[in-house]
């Protein structure tokens, strides 16, 4: 009661999808019908049906039985010996009908055919005409397309291979499979009949061995499991069709649900052989695996072991690799939070530095200014040939006392400067008392150095030193030039810009010596990438 009131409360659901299933079941029927019709006709001639017959016009059709025994005839040759036709109208089924007992003996000699084959058969009350029982046009369907498979078996293969099979429709689709029907129904009771073939396998099965008859092999299964389709499940019938599912797998599903673990030994026995590159399905491998072997099929599972032996090993290499592989990565890690940690502390330390290099050139330059921004040197230039000196005494502080070599008694004089520097005195000395200041321009105070006296006193050969090219005789210009290019290049992290100017004034004109013009005196010059130096 409940239940029909379950039914009683969605009644247009429910309805709607029983029509639907109804109407694709009715679809699928008349393709295979059409099937059938064609297959007959390209094997017999024109059946003169419509292009997609109804179930009645189908059965009307084969009913006198000649198409039938003609087409078995033809694809097996003296199967049926004696075809009863109606003398009058030849072997067309739509001229004359034959009396029913006439026909009934064709339709008997076929299905005896059919049975002689070991294919799946029908009833002959299946074509009368008031048999309406469900699925009875769908037996004389499968028959027809299980001949069809037959066939083309036959014409693939020579006709080697198929008499090791027995459809399963033979045990399926008419009353004589009930005995080997179980009391529970299950699929899996409902199995090939391969004990003959098993019984055949070591004989012809390997003549299967090349690849094209296993694929026939598939197919013809495969179509065996469609034709008999009431014995699989529907989704299974309609993942094959869509095409969109591996057939492989597929196909392994199928014959997994209909055959019982010594049939499906036997098909991986086929399969194994035929497959050298073993793409096999698993779940038939491990089925496989666990059933006794024939001689011969050891190597195979030799094969599989060892391969199964070298995946194990493989999965603990991997796993070893993997654990190494994290170790390394931790330790990596580690090294990395070290590192930063370090150029932390060194960055921490640099900053310290700069802050100390800023600080000492602070004071580098007050001790700069705390000497005197402005100082005066004295160099005495050497006595050259006859000439007499005139230096009485060079005091360490600066002091310098002369006299006259013609009057010295009354004309001594002294003079104070910040420091003297003797005849004997070289370039770099000079250039050491120089070379503080100079350091200064690189912290952007204006320093300027000079020469002055009287004529041939020496104020070139201080300044620029001479022309000999002697290391030691270069002059101050050129010294300190070689310490601003040293500082700069040691500072990185200051750009420093440097230009020259080389100018000469004499007798109250002021000339470029770096220009191509030497009689240019237009003041300013312009700037000469090189250094500023000006002398008296
Ligand atoms: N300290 C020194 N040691 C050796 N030779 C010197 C020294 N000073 C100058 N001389 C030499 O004395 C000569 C005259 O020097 P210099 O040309 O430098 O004088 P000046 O002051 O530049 O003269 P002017 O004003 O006429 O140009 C040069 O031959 C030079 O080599």
């Amino acid at each position: 009661m409940e239940d029909g009131g379950r039914r009683n409360e969605e009644p247009c659901r429910l309805s709607f999808r029983d029509g639907r299933l109804a109407s694709r079941k009715a679809e699928e029927a008349a393709l295979r019908r059409y099937e059938a019709a064609s297959w007959l006709e390209s094997i017999v001639g024109p059946l003169r049906l419509p292009p997609l017959p109804t179930e009645k016009e189908f059965h009307a059709c084969l009913r006198s039985g000649i198409v039938l025994c003609n087409a078995i005839n033809k694809i097996q040759p003296g199967a049926i010996p004696k075809v009863v036709v109606n003398q009058s109208a030849g072997t067309a089924w739509d001229t004359q009908p034959l009396p029913a007992y006439q026909y009934f003996e064709n339709i008997r000699n076929f299905l005896v055919a059919v049975e002689e084959l070991k294919l799946p058969s029908f009833e002959a009350s299946d074509l009368e005409r008031d048999n309406e029982e469900i699925g009875s046009a769908a037996k004389v369907v499968d028959c027809i397309l299980t001949l069809k498979t037959y066939h083309d078996f036959q014409q693939s293969n020579g006709g080697n291979g198929w008499k090791h099979l027995k459809s399963p429709l033979p045990l399926l689709s008419t009353s004589r499979i009930k005995p080997h029907v179980t009391s529970s129904g299950s699929l899996r009771s409902k199995c090939l009949d391969m004990s003959t073939a098993k019984m055949q396998q070591s004989t012809k099965a390997k003549d299967l061995n090349d690849q094209d008859a296993l694929g026939s092999l598939v197919t013809v299964l495969s179509n065996l499991m469609l034709n008999s389709k009431e014995n699989i499940d529907q989704s299974l019938v309609d993942s094959w069709n869509d095409g969109k599912t591996d057939r492989a797998k597929l196909f392994s599903k199928i014959m997994s649900s209909c055959l019982d673990d010594q049939q499906l030994s036997f098909i991986q026995d086929l399969w194994l052989k035929g497959n050298s590159k073993g793409r096999c399905s698993t779940n038939l491998l491990d089925k496989h695996r666990s059933l006794p072997l024939e001689h011969g099929d050891y190597n195979y599972r030799n094969q599989l072991e060892a391969q199964e032996k070298e995946l194990v090993e493989l999965k603990i290499l991997l796993s070893e690799a993997r654990a190494e592989f994290i170790n390394l990565q931790t330790q990596i890690q580690k090294d990395f939070i070290q590192l930063a940690t370090q150029i932390h502390e060194l960055s921490v330390a640099a900053s310290g530095y700069h802050q100390a290099i800023k600080e000492n050139r602070n004071l580098y330059n007050i001790l700069q200014e705390l000497k005197g921004n402005i100082r005066v040197f004295c160099r005495i230039r050497p006595i050259f040939n006859s000439q007499e000196s005139c230096i009485e005494y060079i005091g360490n502080d600066g002091s310098l006392m002369v006299f006259d070599p013609y009057r010295p008694h009354n004309t001594r004089k002294v003079f104070q400067f910040n420091k003297v520097f003797g005849p004997q005195t070289t370039q770099c000395e000079v250039y050491n008392e120089t070379q503080a200041l100079i350091r200064s321009v690189m912290d952007g105070y204006n320093v300027c150095i000079f020469a002055y006296g009287q004529t041939g006193a020496g104020k070139t050969y201080t300044m620029c030193g001479t022309s000999t090219g002697l290391c030691e005789e270069i002059g101050i210009n050129h010294m300190a030039l070689n310490d601003l290019f040293h500082i700069s290049s040691v500072r990185e992290d200051i750009t420093y810009e440097i230009y020259v100017q080389m100018v000469e004034i004499y007798n109250e004109i002021v000339r470029d010596l770096l220009c191509q013009d030497a009689t240019n005196s237009k003041y300013p010059f312009e700037f000469h990438p090189k250094f500023t130096s000006v002398t008296h």
